[in-house]
């Protein structure tokens, strides 16, 4: 029988070890019996970094005083400052441990962990990463057809940019021009930026550039997002854009546009993934058919996404990823786009590039963002810098850009005395349950949550009506939903997600909203989704209302539908509430669960002690979910936030450094 040191007890969590993590040391013990216990240690706690979205334990962080890896980042926990104690001999030390462990390789060996320079790798993302690294590599080394003939493409895209920025250079054009110069390439930017906008443009002219080249089908496009909510998002805004161009075109334009798709996958759909088995239908073997893959909301791509798209996608083909740098990154591993988008604030782009793009498109690229010595995937990298959502002077914007830069003393000053758009509730910690901030937020009034059940009982078509009336029905109901929304930052305790969305309903329930008899399918109950189900067409985040419907077998009895937005612009899917996989009441969401998500109002709640999970990216992604207002509940104190603020997530990837 092997012996397993104390620490190695299932169910440990206040050691921030998962039962999958004490699973893989005692596999490793029994593989490797003689290896030291340090590098084990090391190897369990590289296994439970992963929980938290960590590919890799950086040695060199956890080293640091003050590095803080908290092997534990439960979500109630603290951090904590320093090395955990049972470290030795600083980063020299846990080297020298790792390479007298058999368990551990350079990656040319079957072992389960990868050590590279300071980062210790679990295998599986080690050997995915370093696939991405060479694939996109490939990519940025091929010369589209677009790229031979600059005079065309400057014609075209000054075809679809027919008007000046009004700040120049105009980032959307030297973003298009990038986009044509390259197999690959990244539009990043904040909210309302234009990624959008400026991607239906890029597909136009990449369409009119093909049937110029006498490409008569005309290029094969997809778009894809990462779950069923971006995706249905995009699509919304894909089509919004595409009406735009159209309006002004002439008949070229047109006939590019006409050959620009609206619709937009998932990425587990365009990749085939199927209910009972990991395995996808494309694959390195079984290519997907087309030559341009655009991804939207590309931070929540996680390592084993993009390894599994990039694999699935054509040698010839071009990919585009669109997404904001700055937001939360994927619950899985890997901060992908982040890592990609590192040195996007400052461009870096060479001499040669900066010819090229004005070549192609007029425009000058700042001395500001040129360095002689940038790198390939600099050139290949555009970020938007202008918000044409937000007006300059927004409270979301100011807000969201504050925190972004770390900037505790503006987030103080913009709460201090909030501009239009943006408000502060104070509550005390123990507020909780209480009504008074749930008013004061915005969720109890007029424009929050009885909206959605004013919409549920005032617009119920008569019971005769056809099935078209029920269709508008729910699509009333489900834009009342996405008007509104309380976000956490956590999941438990008294601010967490599963608790306010007791405390939501039973206040609803005492105002009248919910009557008191009402099962737990009640009219206007809203539900997330919380795994894919390819055959009912539902994705993880799909957020779906409860609506009662006419039971066609029994004169005058009703039923329960489910309904959620389709996959096209107007459609609505009514699924039954038994067939429905895992779902949960979603009067407040988690940010992390938002993403991808936006509307028109947000109170963003943050919990009453230290956690973290409270980071910079956090915040700035909840905010950022907010179109028109945004109330940021605190019921903690100051500190909290300003710690938060100054609290950039440091996501150990190195993918691209590979
Ligand atoms: N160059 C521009 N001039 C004026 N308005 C613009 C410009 N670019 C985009 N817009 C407008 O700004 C809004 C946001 O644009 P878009 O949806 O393309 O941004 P996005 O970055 O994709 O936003 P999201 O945050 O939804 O991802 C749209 O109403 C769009 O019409």
């Amino acid at each position: 029988m092997t012996e397993f040191p104390g620490w190695l007890a299932f169910g440990q969590p206040e050691e921030g070890l998962r039962d999958l993590d004490v699973a893989f040391g005692r596999l490793l013990i029994r593989q490797a019996p003689r290896a030291p216990e340090f590098a084990l240690r090391l190897a369990v706690l590289c296994s439970a970094r992963l929980a938290h979205g960590h590919p890799c334990l950086d040695l060199k962080i956890l080293c640091e005083p003050g590095g803080s890896i908290p092997a534990g980042e439960a979500e109630a926990g603290d951090g904590w400052a320093g090395p955990p104690a049972w470290v030795e001999g600083g980063l020299d030390g846990c080297l020298a441990a790792l390479a007298a462990a058999d368990f551990v390789g350079d990656g040319g060996g079957p072992e389960p962990l990868v050590l590279q320079g300071h980062r210790l790798y679990l295998g599986r993302y080690w050997r995915a990463g370093r696939r991405i690294r060479e694939d996109l590599g490939r990519r940025l080394a091929l010369e589209p057809p677009e790229a031979r003939d600059p005079a065309a493409v400057r014609v075209w895209l000054d075809t679809v940019f027919d008007e000046p920025a009004a700040e120049p250079p105009d980032w959307q054009k030297i973003a298009c021009a990038t986009a044509l110069l390259h197999g690959f390439a990244i539009i990043t930017g904040g909210p309302g930026t234009g990624k959008t906008t400026t991607v239906v443009r890029l597909l136009a002219v990449l369409q009119g550039l093909a049937r110029a080249r006498g490409l008569e089908r005309g290029l094969r496009i997809r778009l894809a997002a990462p779950t069923g909510k971006a995706a249905a998002r995009l699509n919304e805004s894909i089509a919004g854009a595409l009406d735009r161009l159209a309006a002004k075109a002439d008949a070229d334009l047109r006939a590019a546009l006409e050959r620009v798709p609206a619709e937009v996958l998932t990425l587990h759909r365009l990749l085939g993934s199927r209910p009972d088995t990991r395995r996808l239908k494309f694959h390195a073997d079984n290519p997907l058919d087309l030559d341009v893959l655009v991804v939207d909301e590309a931070s929540m791509m996680d390592i084993e996404m993009m390894d599994a798209v990039l694999a699935a996608l054509p040698a010839h083909a071009r990919l585009v990823l669109l997404g904001d740098k700055d937001q939360l990154a994927s619950v899985e591993a890997g901060a992908v786009l982040g890592e990609l988008c590192g040195r996007a604030e400052d461009g870096h782009y060479t001499p040669a590039q900066c010819d090229r793009l004005l070549e192609c498109s007029g425009e000058t690229v700042p001395v500001a963002y040129r360095d002689p010595a940038g790198a390939a995937l600099d050139q290949a990298v555009v970020m938007l810098r202008r918000s044409h959502r937000f007006q300059a002077d927004s409270g979301i914007g100011r807000f969201a850009a504050a925190v972004n830069r770390g900037d505790v003393p503006a987030v103080a000053g913009l709460l201090r005395d909030p501009p239009d758009g943006l408000s502060l509730v104070r509550t005390g910690p123990s507020a909780a349950s209480s009504e008074a901030w749930l008013r004061d937020s915005g969720a109890l009034g007029e424009a929050g949550y009885p909206a959605l059940f004013r919409a549920v009982r005032d617009g119920r078509p008569e019971r005769a009506a056809p099935p078209p009336a029920w269709d508008c029905w729910a699509r009333v109901v489900l834009a009342s939903q996405a008007r509104f929304q309380v976000l956490c930052a956590l999941r438990d305790g008294p601010w967490g997600a599963r608790g306010l969305n007791r405390r939501i309903e039973s206040h609803l329930r005492a105002a009248g909203w919910i009557a008191a008899s009402e099962e737990a399918w009640y009219p206007g109950r809203p539900v997330l989704v919380l795994r894919n189900h390819a055959a009912l067409g539902l994705a993880n985040g799909d957020i779906g209302v409860a609506l009662p419907v006419p039971d066609p077998e029994q004169e005058d009895a009703w039923m329960v539908r489910v309904a959620f937005a389709g996959a096209t612009r107007d459609a609505v899917r009514w699924v039954s509430p038994a067939r429905l996989p895992e779902v949960e009441t979603v009067y407040a969401l988690t940010v992390h669960k938002s993403q991808g998500s936006e509307f028109d109002r947000v109170a963003l709640v943050l919990p009453d002690r230290r956690s973290p999970l409270l980071t910079r990216e956090l915040l700035y992604t909840g905010a950022t979910r907010a179109r028109r207002a945004l109330a940021l509940v605190l019921p903690g104190e100051d500190a909290l936030l300003n710690d938060a603020v100054r609290r950039g997530t440091r996501r150990a990837g190195g993918i691209w450094t590979l």
